[in-house]
């Protein structure tokens, strides 16, 4: 595992500490970062896998861990945000779909799995705080999110379509629970890409911020709004709300990957996406 955690003292008895410290990697080397704060519980989970936050296996894996360990060391709210200044992620990285290894690709789409059920179902409070673009897979782990605070003049949305990619049901699934289901359909099937002030003005954001400090200071006014409540009452109401999406996964989610894969590997889609790797490197230059 290539993530780091930092954790304040006054929170985690040594043990729960003692539980907290997985070895550290070479700065270079992380992928995720975990900070809690020790005077309000809030965990601030940043990817960091420059250019931009590709969602590769590594970095899939390193999330569903640190997400994980929030939950496990009960803490009181966890704050999804890139440490890249312009890109909140880029979404699923594409090198592992094209011409890939079969079994690396059955391992990808499973720990992509494997962080939706995760963030979705998560325990703990969660927001994410938009600091850069967040398309596709991207907007995936934001729309998860409970709360989205995010910063003027990026792009959001599930633009799968415009790749000629059908987004899977449990993507749909989570802009449904999101957005008004006629709005959620038209920016599906349109793929759509949504400015932050769009954005804002659909629902699919909840509030803008001009820095990214400001965000992260609403997300965690967010979870302030919860003070009063029961944290056990608060967490089985969202489990009730969110259960019918995250069990037609599970039950489903051998039979998702099979058809990722097939579909993943049909000659057209392979095509699609070396065209879409060439335009996004020729951007580039
Ligand atoms: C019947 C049902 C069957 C169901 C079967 C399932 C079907 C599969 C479903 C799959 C769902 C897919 C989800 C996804 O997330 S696909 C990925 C979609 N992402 C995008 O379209 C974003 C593409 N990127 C961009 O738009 C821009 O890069 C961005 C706005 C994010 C940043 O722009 P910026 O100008 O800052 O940076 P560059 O474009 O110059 O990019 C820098 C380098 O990064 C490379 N890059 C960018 N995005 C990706 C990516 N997603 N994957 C891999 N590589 C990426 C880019 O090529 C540049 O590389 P070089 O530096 O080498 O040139």
């Amino acid at each position: 595992m290539q993530s780091a955690l930092i954790v304040g003292k006054k929170i985690c008895s040594s043990l729960l500490l003692r539980n907290w410290v997985r070895p550290l990697s070479a700065a270079s080397d992380k992928l995720t970062n975990v900070e809690v704060n020790d005077k309000t519980g809030f965990a601030k989970l940043t990817m960091n896998r420059p250019p931009v936050n590709g969602l590769n296996l590594d970095l899939l894996r390193d999330l569903h861990q640190s997400i994980q360990d929030i939950e496990k060391n009960k803490c009181r709210g966890l704050i999804l945000t890139s440490a890249s200044n312009t890109i909140f992620s880029a979404g699923l990285d594409i090198m592992e779909m094209y011409k890939p290894d079969q079994e690396r690709l059955k391992q990808f789409w499973t720990a992509l799995q494997d962080v939706w059920l995760a963030l979705y179902g998560s325990a703990v409070p969660t927001a994410a705080a938009i600091n850069g673009h967040s398309p596709a897979g991207g907007c995936l782990l934001a729309a998860s999110c409970e709360y989205r605070v995010m910063l003027p003049k990026y792009t959001i949305g599930l633009n799968e379509t415009q790749l000629g990619i059908v987004a899977p049901k449990w993507f749909m699934s989570t802009f449904r629970n999101v957005l008004p289901r006629r709005i959620a359909e038209q920016a599906l099937t349109q793929g759509k890409m949504f400015t932050s002030d769009e954005a804002l003005k659909i629902g699919l954001v909840d509030e803008l911020a001009a820095t990214k400090e400001e965000a992260l200071l609403k997300c965690e006014k967010f979870f302030a709004s919860f003070a009063k409540t029961d944290p056990i009452a608060r967490y089985l109401t969202k489990k009730q709300l969110r259960h019918n999406d995250i069990k037609e996964l599970l039950d489903e989610k051998v039979q998702d990957v099979e058809n990722f894969v097939l579909f993943v590997n049909q000659p057209s889609v392979q095509k699609g996406l070396g065209l879409y790797l060439e335009s996004l490197k020729k951007k580039a230059k």
